[in-house]
């Protein structure tokens, strides 16, 4: 059973801090710690907006995405799992698995100094087992700062080897992707999904986005930077646990992004796919970790 509005307002409510709301089917939580606003989704704990004091949005969220249970949220940050783009296996299931589209439950809310922390969870439902999931358990813990903190940790809690696939798919607000520059991935080779999966050597230097992009960056640990002149920051994403970083725009209207909607993000995605996927035995966990800081 999910947690109702009513008992997480109760439970973790915290006047002026931290409220959840019902709107379309779908309950929402409101931050506001003394140093950013912040808003999640209790669907795939969901994080849609998080804005230190003084800055514009970090993260770009759809005007015309869905907002509706069972249905994945343009935006924000979709946590994926337990794959990766299309099921691998050849088995049926949503596209990056069900963790964006499922309940999740809050376990634990505190506001320590400036930060506001947060633990979601998830663990085997009528729709992970369909699918063939049931002996898993997730958490989920962010922190809400002047950084935000995302740990994802998976625990295989089954007899049987549990292999995943997972994204931190973080849609990062840019003034206009065509202006910004992406750094931290010299040195590596990336899959490119948009030339039939080729495998290509990364070009030096500070990378522009000039056509649709959609590359799976394998074998790196590195941070990356988002360097947007149009807004006059960077944004920097440091990295633990995750050997994959993907990125994406894609380079045209979108059915659930407004009108030159795509101008305005770059996702750099803090991932585990591919050769990369997860192996854990019965009783081990693993975790991934993306820090994320603007200056
Ligand atoms: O539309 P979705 O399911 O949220 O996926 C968006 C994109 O997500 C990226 O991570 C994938 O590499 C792309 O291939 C995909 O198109």
């Amino acid at each position: 059973m999910s947690q109702t509005v009513a008992e997480l307002n109760e439970h973790f409510g915290m006047a002026g801090v931290l409220a959840f709301r019902e709107e379309h089917g779908l309950i929402f939580a409101d931050i506001t710690t003394p140093v950013a606003k912040a808003s999640v989704c209790m669907q795939g704990a969901h994080v849609l907006d998080w804005q230190p004091n003084g800055q514009e949005k970090v993260l770009f969220l759809s005007q015309k995405s869905d907002m509706a249970p069972g249905k994945p949220i343009r935006g924000g940050i979709p946590i994926l799992f337990p794959w990766f783009g299309p099921r691998h296996d050849g088995k049926e299931g949503p596209m990056h698995g069900f963790a964006r589209i499922q309940p999740w439950t809050l376990g634990f809310a505190a506001l320590a100094g400036d930060d506001l922390h947060m633990t979601f969870t998830l663990g085997g439902t009528d729709v992970s087992r369909g699918l063939g999931f049931d002996h898993f358990r997730v958490a989920y813990q962010v922190t809400f700062g002047k950084a935000l903190k995302l740990q994802l940790t998976v625990a295989n809690d089954g007899t049987e080897p549990l292999v995943f696939e997972e994204g931190l798919h973080t849609y990062f607000h840019v003034k206009d992707v065509r202006a910004m520059t992406l750094a931290g991935l010299d040195g590596t080779h990336y899959k490119d999904k948009v030339d039939d999966f080729k495998v290509k050597p990364q070009i030096a230097g500070p990378m522009h986005l000039t056509g649709p992009t959609d590359r799976v960056y394998m074998n790196t640990t590195a941070t990356c930077i988002v360097t947007d002149p149009g807004f006059k920051r960077a944004i920097t994403i440091e990295k633990a646990g995750s050997e994959t970083t993907v990125v994406w725009n894609p380079w045209k209207e979108v059915p659930d992004i407004q009108t030159d909607g795509w101008h305005e993000f770059v996702c750099c995605e803090t991932v585990n796919a591919g050769d990369q996927t997860v192996t854990l035995g019965p009783g081990k966990a693993h975790a991934m970790e993306a820090h994320i800081s603007v200056a």
